[in-house]
């Protein structure tokens, strides 16, 4: 990394006295380097230790080990030098409830000890930005879910952060203000050259978004690059068959024409599925090996009656890696929008 990072940490880690004295050890070991401009994203399932991560970046919270700098500054020795230098916008924010969005957004200004002229340029840049110019006069207690993030994020960032911690922005909001609020936090870094460190339980957004993806389980990062490196590197693609033969037959055979295709291919998994067997494989280079794997088939008197090539997720990853299903750790559902969220303009479909 030619630049310094912004953010650096070296074995940090957080245990608590839980329930009945047991310690729960939130976060483990935690290394990494953050290179400025980057967007980041924390996936992991509940409990996974994201937010105890977050907040001891942020200096909310004091490690019980390792080190970490955020901007240069020691979080633990120099909390106030880092707490100057960046936004974050926790889970539970939520602006007081009777005041309107554009008097929240004012004090918050004078909270940080800016100046009224500066206050007053920064919020209107933001409002922009942030697409609040309907919302400056209503009470915070009348917006919606997604409304309600993007007023957060704009509190988040009237001290002018280098960057910018959001935890769970979109968790509970439904998808089209899941799909809204990113147009805005992308128009953010657009705008700003903001560095966003934010934690998701979505595997759509860490994908989609994300230059960089640490996957967290159980206090540790256990994976950490691309989404596309991550998913080519640890699951591969799946091909679904349909094959006329009893599971262990159908098995036997897609696994000989996979080898005789060229295939590295991992075990085949069968499932008798109404007619016939499911067959799912996983491989390399999906889109190669397919023509020849159905042409073996074929030969060895046992067509595929359908056949499928899938592209793998993160969730293959996490499932890889863990075991485990991220899907099957889903957070709670979408809470019911009060007010109806407009889409912006140029917002993707
Ligand atoms: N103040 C605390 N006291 C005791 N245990 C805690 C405390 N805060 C967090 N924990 C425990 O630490 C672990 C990590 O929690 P953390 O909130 O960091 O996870 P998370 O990945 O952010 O989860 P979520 O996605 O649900 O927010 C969990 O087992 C949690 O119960």
């Amino acid at each position: 990394m030619s630049t310094p990072p912004i953010i650096s940490a070296r074995g940090l880690s957080k245990s608590f006295r839980g329930p009945g004295g047991r310690i729960v050890d939130a976060v483990r070991d935690l290394t990494m380097d953050v290179a400025p401009g980057t967007l980041t994203a924390f996936l992991g399932p509940n409990g996974a230790g994201k937010s105890t991560s977050l907040r001891m970046l942020t200096t909310l919270l004091r490690p019980t080990g390792g080190t970490a700098t955020v901007c240069g500054f020691d979080v633990a020795r120099q909390p106030a030098e880092v707490r100057a230098r960046i936004g974050y916008i926790g889970q539970k924010n939520g602006a007081g409830q009777y005041q309107r969005v554009g008097d929240e957004l004012l004090s918050q200004g004078a909270f940080y000890g800016l100046g009224r002229a500066e206050t007053r340029r920064r919020v209107d840049e933001l409002v922009e930005v942030l697409g609040l110019g309907e919302l400056v006069r209503r009470p915070t207690m009348k917006l919606s879910g997604g409304q309600r993030r993007r007023v957060d994020i704009a509190l988040g960032l009237i001290p002018g952060p280098q960057l910018l911690f959001l935890d769970e922005p979109t968790t509970g909001l439904d998808p089209q203000s899941r799909a809204n609020l990113w147009e805005h936090i992308l128009e953010l870094r657009r705008r700003y050259g903001s560095t966003l460190f934010l934690t998701t339980h979505y595997l759509d957004e860490a994908d989609q978004f994300a230059e960089r993806v640490m996957v967290v389980d159980r206090g540790r990062i256990i994976a950490d690059d691309t989404a596309s490196r991550l998913k080519s590197d640890l699951a591969g693609d799946r091909i679904t068959l349909t094959v006329d033969a009893a599971p262990d037959a159908a098995t036997a055979v897609v696994r000989a024409a996979a080898r005789a295709a060229g295939a590295a291919a991992a075990e085949p998994e069968a499932t008798a599925s109404g007619a016939g067997t499911r067959v799912v494989v996983a491989v390399d280079h999906g889109e190669r090996v397919l023509p020849g794997l159905l042409r073996e088939l074929d030969r060895n008197g046992h067509p595929a009656r359908t056949a499928e090539l899938a592209r793998p997720t993160l969730d293959d990853v996490f499932l890889r890696l863990t075991g485990r299903s991220l899907r099957e750790e889903d957070p709670s559902p979408p809470e019911a929008d009060p007010a109806a969220e407009a889409p912006s303009v140029g917002a993707t479909p």
